[in-house]
């Protein structure tokens, strides 16, 4: 008898044949609300697919996103999962930063449990250069790139009030009548985790009796992943701050990932007007975000991916690719 084939259309968007193909492994973002967003999620797509990575991307939506937005992401190649927003303690949402409260939904994640190992990325951050060898660091630990404190949004805390940052930490010495120095501490923009349902509730369980802080669910992984957490180096997410606050900790050219995490820095919305904005090398990343987003040839059903797309399945080693009959 003939091997079992699978046949996989030129323009296919079937989820399995990507999760089986991908050995467990996917990237994963998260996307809440009928704003633009979905255009951070859109250019991240495509840049992945320009790094060529093997592994798929999953977008964990809230309810809230409208179909029009999830048709938009299928039919870039992404596999989109609905997730149930996550709420900090009743009544207590005050203590975060309003902007934030809903990156609590981020920890429904850790339920992704038909994936063994995820990196987790902004909807506002952008991959220029592959990053796959990341999944092959070994399990158990939580890693993630260092935060800098040097940003006004840090402002309420004893860090920035003394001029302390992790990314230069002999520049200030921590004061001893502080009580002990901070523990290093990672920006949730991006990360590797395994998914994990023992984890997933206790996670939820911990949120329910913990108190929401200023940077939502960023405060509450760092301090539940204190033990686990393995700095990764800068090039792995390159906080936009970091180049005017810490330049010598920046090897632009060695950059792989980019976070566009100041609000009037997102490429999407990007005006240039606003403090720092105008600096070359931000206008360089923020071109470098649109050509990426305007390249038809990164479209997922462009022709032009066809081999792209076989490549990955062959590689990944789930499917057998067959193609699609000719019209003819
Ligand atoms: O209206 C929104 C707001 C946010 N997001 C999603 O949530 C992510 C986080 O929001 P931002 O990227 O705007 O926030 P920052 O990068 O400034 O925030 C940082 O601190 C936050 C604290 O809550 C999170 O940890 C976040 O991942 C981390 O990068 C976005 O990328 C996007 O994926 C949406 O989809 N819609
Ligand atoms: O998550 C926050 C956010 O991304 C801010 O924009 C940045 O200034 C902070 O350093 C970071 O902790
Ligand atoms: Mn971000």
């Amino acid at each position: 008898m003939a091997p079992v084939i699978t046949t996989v259309a030129q323009n296919t968007t079937d989820a399995q044949a990507k999760v089986a193909g991908s050995g467990g492994r996917a990237f994963v973002t998260f996307l809440a609300g009928t704003g633009d967003y979905v255009k951070g999620v859109v250019g991240l797509a495509k840049g992945l697919r320009k790094a060529n990575t093997i592994y798929p991307l999953v977008v964990a939506v809230l309810p809230d996103v409208p179909e029009e937005h999830r048709k938009i992401l299928t039919s870039q190649g992404c596999i989109v999962r609905e997730i149930e927003p996550v709420y900090p303690p009743e009544n207590q949402t005050q203590f975060a930063m309003a902007y934030y409260v809903i990156n609590y939904s981020k920890l429904r994640i850790w339920e992704f449990v038909e994936y063994s190992k995820m990196i987790y990325l902004d909807g506002d951050i952008q991959v220029f250069e592959n990053i796959d060898h990341l999944f092959d660091l070994p399990n158990d630990y939580f890693y993630a790139v260092k935060d800098c404190f040097c940003e006004a949004t840090w402002g309420h805390t004893p860090q920035f009030q003394i001029g302390y940052c992790q990314q230069c930490p002999n520049n200030v010495e921590w004061p001893s009548d502080f009580g002990p120095k901070p523990p290093l501490y990672f920006n949730a923009g991006m990360f590797v985790y395994e998914p994990n349902l023992d984890t997933y509730r206790d996670l939820l369980e911990k949120l329910r009796v913990t108190k929401p802080t200023s940077f939502a669910e960023q405060d509450f992984l760092n301090m539940y992943f204190n033990d686990k957490y393995k700095p990764i180096p800068n090039i792995y997410n390159l906080v936009l701050a970091m180049l005017w606050r810490h330049p010598e900790n920046v090897e632009l050219e060695k950059v792989k990932v980019v976070h566009y995490c100041a609000a009037v820095s997102k490429p999407w919305r990007y005006t240039g007007k606003e403090e720092n904005m105008e600096r070359e090398d931000i206008k360089m990343l923020v071109k470098k975000w649109w050509d990426i987003y305007e390249d038809e040839s990164l479209d997922y059903n462009n022709p032009l991916n066809v081999d792209r797309f076989k490549a990955v399945l062959l590689e990944a080693g789930g499917v057998k690719f067959v193609p699609a009959p000719s019209a003819a």
